[in-house]
């Protein structure tokens, strides 16, 4: 019997999708699971995709059962668990094979794995996969870091069953080693920071406008059809118009506004911080989501802290959606300048344009903002900068006065904002030719002789402070 083209182990969510992916473009695909049980029934719900599948429940079986160099995709939790799983099947595997980490992983681990595999004729791949169970039965985008030896193993495979933009597949070899699975982790981080703007946005029209969702469902599909067409706008839509079975009231109003997370909005904050930046919109995001897990706190606190709010009226639903417009774009260029940053540090050559246009399709971000994206780092950025691309100035000096009416209208009225508001402030620093952090120094230097530059010298500079 022909052997299989692929292995994919983990049939969890995102596992099982893009094995019948793949097996429905045509190749054949080994499949194994930790918890073997389950094999049999991913199979039977296979359907006519069965005779692409090649079922084992032995691990030794599974890789033979594979075409040499193997590839073999892990769709199982990042960490110990990936680790685990390279100890267990590297000796199992012979030169050339590749191991690829489709998972959520950080990439420091991920360039640690890599390192380990040096010298070992086996090659390890990151991917980042993006696009949910749906995505990946469909079309994912895919972010792939590694040797070029797996990328040309993997690539007919990847181009095959990821999502398609204007008859381009959404997957690149985007670097080395960690830098698949950091485009994702930051891919995630702007994921963060566009979701909690839209959910900001709800609550002002609920909380403020006495909307219930089935209203704000249809701004949002309505939203959907214009310039912020994109997969997070019309989930939203469909998310608020769906009904609990159970008590027949929207879905999103018998939801705990308590949300998880899974690191990977942590690690973009972590590294965009060690790499001297400051996502605040997406940290502003990550924020929001730790906060909501206070609920008992937050449910006493409403009855004891004092009421301050002053009267401000409802932001317009025109004002809104020129204020998510603008929030969007300074998200992207937020997560964008991390990117950079990153390409920078680890030599990575990272291409921005490459990656907004694998961003297109497939992936949760996905938006037509990620079409002129594209174009504005193929025309080139002066200093470097999203926000002074000349089609973004020109939409950023539209939609800012929107976001500055919105974001003081949640301030007067108690309404929490913290990723648009962290957008706004964002725009106005960098819009500021002279800040302050000429204070900041002058502190600096007043109580630890830090020292500072003068605006009409070189070198560096200490204040005559007297004995104060
Ligand atoms: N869900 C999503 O939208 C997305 C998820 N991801 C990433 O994809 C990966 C898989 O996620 P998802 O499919 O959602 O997760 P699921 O929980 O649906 O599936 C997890 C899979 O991992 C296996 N697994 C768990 N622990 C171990 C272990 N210690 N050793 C071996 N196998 C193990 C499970 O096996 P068993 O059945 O035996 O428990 C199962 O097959 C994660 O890294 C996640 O971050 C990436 C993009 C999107
Ligand atoms: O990678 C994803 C989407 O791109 C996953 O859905 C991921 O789980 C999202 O992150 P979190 O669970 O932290 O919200």
């Amino acid at each position: 019997m022909a052997k299989a083209d692929i292995g994919v182990y983990g049939l969890g969510t995102m596992g099982s999708a893009l094995a019948l992916n793949l097996a429905d473009n045509g190749f054949q695909v080994a499949v194994t699971n930790r918890e073997t049980d389950w094999i049999e029934s991913f199979v039977a719900e296979a359907q006519d995709l069965q005779g692409n599948l090649v079922a084992k429940h032995d691990l030794q079986d599974f890789v033979d059962a594979i075409q040499t160099p193997r590839t073999i995709l892990f769709m199982i939790p990042s960490g110990a668990p990936m680790d685990a799983m390279i100890e267990t099947i590297s000796p199992l595997l012979s030169e050339g094979d590749t191991i690829i980490d489709g998972g959520n992983a950080d990439f420091n681990e991920t360039i640690r794995r890599s390192k380990t595999f040096a010298g070992t004729g086996l090659h390890f791949v990151g991917m980042g996969v993006s696009g949910g169970e749906k995505g990946a039965r469909f079309g994912p985008s895919m972010m792939v870091g590694g040797t070029d030896h797996s990328w040309s193993q993997l690539r007919p495979m990847a181009e095959a069953i990821a999502a398609k933009f204007e008859g381009n597949p959404c997957v690149a070899h985007l670097g080395p080693d960690g830098a698949g699975h950091f485009v994702k982790t930051v891919h995630n981080g702007i994921e963060y920071a566009d979701m909690q703007m839209i959910a900001e946005i709800y609550g002002m029209l609920r909380d403020q406008g006495g909307q219930d969702a089935a209203a704000i469902g249809a701004v949002f599909g309505d939203w959907n059809t214009g310039p912020l067409q994109s997969y997070l706008i019309e989930a939203s839509s469909a998310a608020l118009h769906a009904i609990d079975e159970k008590t027949k009231q929207p879905v999103v109003d018998v939801i705990l506004d308590k949300a998880g997370s899974k690191g990977t909005g942590r690690w973009t904050l972590i590294e965009a911080l060690k790499l001297g930046q400051s996502a605040s919109t997406i940290e502003a995001a990550m924020g929001a989501r730790s906060w909501s897990s206070e609920k008992e706190m937050r449910s006493e606190a409403e009855t004891l802290l004092a009421e301050t709010t002053q009267a401000a009226s409802v932001p317009s639903l025109s004002d809104l959606h020129d204020a998510m417009q603008a929030g969007r774009i300074l998200g992207h260029a937020q997560g964008f300048r991390v990117l950079q940053a990153a390409s920078d540090a680890f030599e990575w050559a990272l291409d921005m344009s490459k990656i907004a246009e694998i961003w297109r399709a497939g992936c949760i971000i996905r938006s037509a903002l990620l079409d002129e994206l594209m174009d504005a780092f193929q025309n080139g950025l002066p200093h470097g900068h999203l926000i002074l691309a000349p089609a973004m100035r020109e939409t950023l000096a539209k939609t800012v006065p929107a976001l500055r009416r919105v974001v003081a209208a949640a301030a007067l009225s108690g309404q929490p904002m913290p990723a648009l508001s962290a957008a706004l402030v964002w725009y106005d620093t960098m819009a500021l030719g002279r800040g302050t952090a000429n204070m900041i120094q002058a502190q600096r230097d007043f109580f630890g002789h830090h020292g500072f530059a003068r605006i009409d010298a070189t070198g560096k500079h200490h204040g005559d402070w007297g004995e104060a």
